[in-house]
């Protein structure tokens, strides 16, 4: 659709230097306007709705120009939003999340606060290329006509909430964790941050909301071109993994393995103990708590890749060789990264034989299954240092977590139960708790008593009588040539 006119590629621009990742912001604006032409023409009763909210990639940005607003506040219902907002962004190109050119920036703002961990201490997480403050350290000094041509600074989130509401909506509190600018504990901006970010950013950005807070009534626009009704209520938006959090209603003891574009790992930690690796975010659904987070950049399209390298580009073929190979893969362990991850900063593919002897290829199917188990040592490897202890449940979500195979090595990799929900998209589904959740939660209503009756996660894979005796050894072995390769990278 609309990816075919922007030229993106997953819905991205990958620059020449292949550390700048960019999405055009209109393509965003074009793609809701299909799906809400979409649904109308479906005949969806828009005037049902009593409260919506959403979600978006955590840490992408969004200039708005100056004067944006009031064209934002009066828009014409005969016409289609991205024709009305063509003019309305000072950089027409957005940073995304799996953007890693800010490396300059995140040294200078570690260095401006004292240090990585101090820094972590304060935002939840040391200093990380995509996250936003350092893109916007970035816009102003490379492009500083168009930052000053800017108006609000908005992440993906509160930018599409902003389109529902007609007017700026507030950056949430877990959202707005990830930037590197707020402080944790305090859920303000964190004035240290700002200032050695950029220029007047506490305008730029507004003033952070919990994210249970009702924003206001739906836009006209919305209400005349597609029925909604005007008592409609806007709930903060929140990123795609906070939403996520939601949809499944984690608990405290549980972890969360979403299998999307990225993987990411997230938990409800017991204690706040920022550390260097992973984030901290404030708690989606309880302003008061946290979320713990860790994310891996050679997700699915790493899948996809050996998919097509091994399995002729047929899941169903990819999942065969995972029943037709052993747990354990007669010792054969495989590291595979397209793009320098985040958790760890590896690139390339290393394969290591039983005697951990760098080999430089396996068969396709011993390639498919030291792929998959590899990825799944490497989360619970990470998910152990970030406070994962207890062998409780593990809720699977996300693109991959459909494919039942794949979910029997993460039980086996994990050695505990997996439990998925009915729909892939938790984070589509937490969205609409939250929707639920956000007009009764000033009122105390707790998410998890207002949801008491929502449908239970289902058990989908037990893990084999032999999963732990396999798996504890190939993890110590696993955490030591993960420190090989690092070390060899370094030199
Ligand atoms: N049967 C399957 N087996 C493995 N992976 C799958 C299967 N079906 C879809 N996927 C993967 O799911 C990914 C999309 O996951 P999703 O959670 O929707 O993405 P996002 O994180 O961008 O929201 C695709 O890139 C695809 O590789
Ligand atoms: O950067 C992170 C989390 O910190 C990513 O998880 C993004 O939030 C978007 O991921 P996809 O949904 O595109 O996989």
């Amino acid at each position: 659709m609309s990816a075919s006119v922007h030229r993106t590629q997953g819905g991205v621009h990958l620059h020449e230097d292949r550390l700048t990742v960019t999405s055009p912001v209109l393509m965003w604006v074009k793609a809701l306007d299909l799906l809400m032409d979409k649904m109308k023409r479906k005949g969806f009763n828009f005037s049902m709705v009593r409260s919506l909210s959403g979600s978006g990639q955590q840490h992408g940005s969004v200039f708005w120009k100056r004067g944006a607003r009031v064209t934002l506040t009066q828009l014409d219902p005969s016409r289609t939003l991205h024709q009305l907002l063509q003019d309305c962004f000072s950089v027409s190109d957005s940073p995304v999340w799996m953007d890693s050119s800010s490396s300059q920036q995140c040294e200078n703002l570690q260095a401006a606060v004292g240090g990585a961990q101090i820094l972590a201490d304060i935002t939840g997480s040391r200093a990380y290329e995509r996250f936003t403050g350092n893109q916007i350290a970035k816009v102003h000094q490379r492009q500083p006509e168009k930052f000053q041509n800017t108006e609000r600074i908005l992440l993906v989130s509160s930018f599409a909430a902003s389109l529902f509401l007609g007017d700026y909506a507030a950056i949430d509190y877990s959202d707005g964790s990830g930037m590197n600018l707020l402080d944790i504990r305090t859920r303000c901006w964190s004035q240290i941050c700002l200032d050695s970010t950029a220029p007047d950013l506490e305008q730029l950005l507004g003033v952070p909301l919990p994210s249970t807070s009702v924003l206001g009534p739906i836009s006209s626009y919305f209400v005349h071109r597609y029925g909604f009704s005007e008592s409609c209520s806007v709930v903060t938006f929140t990123g795609d993994n906070p939403a996520s959090l939601a949809g499944m209603r984690l608990q405290q003891g549980d972890v969360t393995v979403s299998l999307g574009t990225s993987d990411t790992v997230f938990l409800w930690p017991q204690q706040l103990k920022p550390s260097l690796e992973g984030h901290i975010f404030c708690n989606p659904v309880d302003c008061q708590e946290y979320m713990a987070l860790l994310c891996f950049k050679n997700g699915s399209l790493t899948r996809e890749r050996i998919r097509n390298q091994c399995a002729g580009g047929s899941w169903e073929v990819f999942s065969a060789a995972l029943r037709k190979t052993q747990l354990g893969n007669n010792g054969n362990i495989g590291f595979y990264f397209d793009i320098v991850d985040i958790t760890p900063p590896i690139e390339g593919d290393h394969r290591f034989d039983s005697d951990d002897t760098e080999v430089s290829s396996f068969s396709p199917e011993v390639e498919v299954r030291a792929l998959v188990e590899g990825q799944f040592m490497s989360r619970r490897v990470h998910a152990e240092r970030l406070g994962y202890s207890t062998r409780t449940r593990v809720l699977a979500t996300g693109g991959a977590s459909s494919n039942s195979d794949i979910i029997q090595v993460l039980s086996d990799v994990f050695n505990a139960p997996v439990f998925t929900i009915d729909v892939s998209n938790s984070a589509c589904l937490g969205s609409a708790y939250r929707a639920l959740h956000g007009p009764v939660a000033e009122s105390g209503v707790s998410f998890f008593d207002l949801l008491k009756n929502a449908p239970e996660p289902q058990l989908v894979a037990t893990p084999h009588s032999a999963a732990e005796q396999v798996y504890a050894p190939m993890l110590k072995r696993y955490t030591r040539l993960e420190e090989r390769i690092l070390q060899k990278t370094r030199t």
